[in-house]
């Protein structure tokens, strides 16, 4: 049997390749509303109406087969059966944007001219109809020379008609229209075949043009978004909090009913202290991860987030950036290796290489939980005026110390080791949409899937092997069991280090797992005072936020704090450097200058606490 033919879903950024991929293939690939999503391409199969079965692949989007960054390279190379160890597609999807016609049909033409069986998904005539655009498939049908199918893809309209015209695609010698076309000739056809297809048009978009006049203000615009996120970490706190209370309750639960039934000894303290403790101790942060991912989603779907990045770019501008930086940087708050994958979508490689080595600096969600606990530890939940918290006050601070830093750092690479120009920020804002409600509760799952499987392998693992060697050897009576264990002093060593910006033995004792993830800091922790609390009943019973209160000062809590905002402590962001710079150079230079600047800004705030009298 020969193998199944293989189709590519082609188009400019945005134009729903990816919500066409997942509803025709059942994946679940990142779709969001801002050009440059995905970066990889990626198969999945399905099944034509005719019964025959497809390998289809989803591209990242572009704007033209001369490729300017490397996610287009990908798409460039894949089309034309460049890519190594993959042979070419037989039929090419060709996605266009209904309501931004003129604009897709330029690169449509290009991809039409190569003469491979093809199908145009006219996707979107939803929003086209809401903007007040009927168009006529067959007046671009008749211009193109291929299938042309109206889709919606997000409520997976024109599927069917769309599969059928997959399965009777066929080779076409394109006509003169197409081959042999410059770029400024495709882009007067352009406009001509989308006057052509457009049959009438009402302007309805004027609650849109006002939308978006107040929220690109250059000066309304920033307060808002300022407001906005100010908003977003109030939630997080103030209603997180009966649902981590909850989560507590269930792991204390769990802890004591587990002591009780199982037999005294060793098995016993490992599951409890270790397991229990440690890992439980980052879970009850599931409720916050998933609030700012909520939020997060929201403004991503509805369209703001590319306004937020328009915003931007005069600030990134000032320190050498392109408003390109915004969407990968902004991806780095979830996580830093998307976000850094995401760089691939920018054209200058020194702009690009800068974005890299800031984007560690933008707080990543596993950050949260080590900056919620002791935020909740010691800062007292109090109203500083007008219902706002000062728990959240600080929590936003702590995300506003990491963007300043990153911008700092890139004013001095900019103006050194990747010296440059800010480059010019060309990017389409996207339609305002209202978020769909099944995108964002998948979404969502997604996030709270990823960290719980992240605290049951990387974070379970660590914490147990670290409660091995906080047991071993065994204490004799009266001696401190964290002392002569292999894990104390290994932190007495590394105590030393750190000592002069404030930091005790089992801060010091917390850094060293962290580095496999961030949150292992907490479970770290957790597992280390359970252990220290030894056969101690209150001490036991003391919750880890106590723990620390009676354990740290202040000023040793805000250099922990200061720390986590800049240490690299994560292995797999070095790793994804390496990958996407191709060597060892740079990622060692970011850890270097990273925990460089953790050391300093750890140091500081503990020297100014110190002589604040804190
Ligand atoms: N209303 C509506 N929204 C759509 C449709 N198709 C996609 N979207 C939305 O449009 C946005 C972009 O969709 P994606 O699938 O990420 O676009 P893409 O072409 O893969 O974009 P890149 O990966 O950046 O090239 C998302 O917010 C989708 O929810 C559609 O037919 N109608
Ligand atoms: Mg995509």
């Amino acid at each position: 049997m020969s193998r199944p033919r293989k189709v590519a879903l082609v188009g400019n950024p945005n134009a729903g390749k990816s919500a066409l991929f997942n509803a025709l293939t059942g994946a679940r690939q990142k779709i969001a509303n801002y050009p440059g999503v995905t970066v990889e391409r990626k198969s999945g199969r399905l099944i034509l109406p005719t019964g025959e079965p497809v390998e289809m692949t989803d591209l990242p989007g572009a704007y033209g087969l001369d490729p300017t960054s490397p996610d287009e390279e990908v798409t460039s190379k894949v089309i034309s059966g460049h890519f190594p160890g993959e042979a070419a597609p037989d039929v090419l999807i060709v996605v266009l944007d209904a309501s931004n016609l003129e604009q897709h049909l330029v690169f449509a033409q290009e991809v039409l001219a190569l003469g491979k069986p093809a199908v145009v998904a006219l996707n979107m005539v939803d929003l086209a109809e809401r903007d007040g655009l009927v168009l006529d498939p067959a007046v671009l049908q008749e211009e193109l020379g291929v299938r042309v199918v109206p889709t919606v893809a997000v409520r997976r309209r024109g599927l069917t008609e769309l599969g059928e015209a997959i399965a009777s695609a066929e080779a076409r010698h394109p006509g003169p229209g197409l081959t042999n076309l410059t770029q400024t000739e495709r882009r007067v056809a352009a406009h001509a075949m989308a006057d052509a297809a457009i049959l009438s048009e009402s302007k309805r978009h004027r609650l849109h043009a006002r939308l978006d006049r107040m929220l690109l203000n250059p000066w309304l615009g920033p307060v808002i978004l300022l407001a906005l996120l100010f908003v977003v970490f109030q939630a997080v706190f103030a209603w997180a909090t009966p649902f981590a209370d909850a989560l507590d309750a269930g792991v204390s639960w769990l802890h004591d009913t587990v002591r009780a039934l199982m037999p005294d000894g060793l098995l016993r303290d490992l599951i409890t202290e270790g397991v229990i403790s440690g890992v439980g101790s980052v879970v009850v942060f599931l409720p916050q991860i998933v609030i700012l991912f909520a939020f997060i989603l929201a403004m991503e779907a509805s369209g703001y987030m590319a306004r937020a990045a328009f915003l931007m770019d005069r600030m990134m501008a000032h320190v050498g950036l392109s408003g390109r930086s915004f969407i990968p940087l902004l991806s780095s708050f979830a996580c830093a290796i998307p976000g850094i994958m995401a760089t691939r979508s920018i054209t200058d490689p020194k702009d690009r290489l800068t974005t890299i080595l800031i984007a560690p600096m933008m707080t990543c969600s596993a950050r949260l939980p080590v900056y919620a606990v002791i935020i909740a530890a010691f800062i007292p939940n109090t109203n500083v005026g007008g219902g706002v918290g000062l728990q959240g006050l600080v929590l936003l601070a702590l995300y506003v110390a990491g963007v300043l830093g990153a911008m700092l750092v890139a004013l001095v690479l900019r103006r050194s080791v990747t010296k440059g120009e800010a480059s010019g920020f060309i990017m389409e804002l996207p339609k305002y949409q209202l978020p769909r409600l099944k995108d964002m509760a998948i979404g969502l799952w997604q996030r709270a899937w990823i960290f719980l499987r992240r605290a049951g392998t990387i974070i379970f693992t660590v914490t147990v092997v670290l409660w091995i060697l906080l047991n071993f050897p065994q204490a004799k009576p009266g001696e401190s069991q964290v002392d002569v264990s292999i894990a104390g002093r290994l932190a007495n060593g590394l105590a030393v280090v750190v000592e002069p910006i404030g930091f005790n033995r089992d801060m010091a004792l917390a850094l060293i797992p962290a580095m496999a993830a961030r949150e292992v800091a907490v479970s770290s922790l957790a597992t280390t005072y359970a252990v220290d609390a030894g056969d101690n009943e209150d001490q036991q019973a003391a919750e880890l936020g106590d723990q620390l209160k009676s354990r740290w000062t202040l000023p040793m809590a805000l250099a922990f704090l200061a720390w986590f905002v800049f240490a690299p402590q994560c292995m797999s962001t070095i790793a994804v450097t390496r990958r996407e710079t191709n060597g060892w150079k740079w990622p060692a230079f970011m850890l270097a200058y990273l925990f460089g600047l953790a050391y300093v800004a750890a140091g500081a705030t503990y020297w100014i606490a110190v002589a604040a009298g804190l």
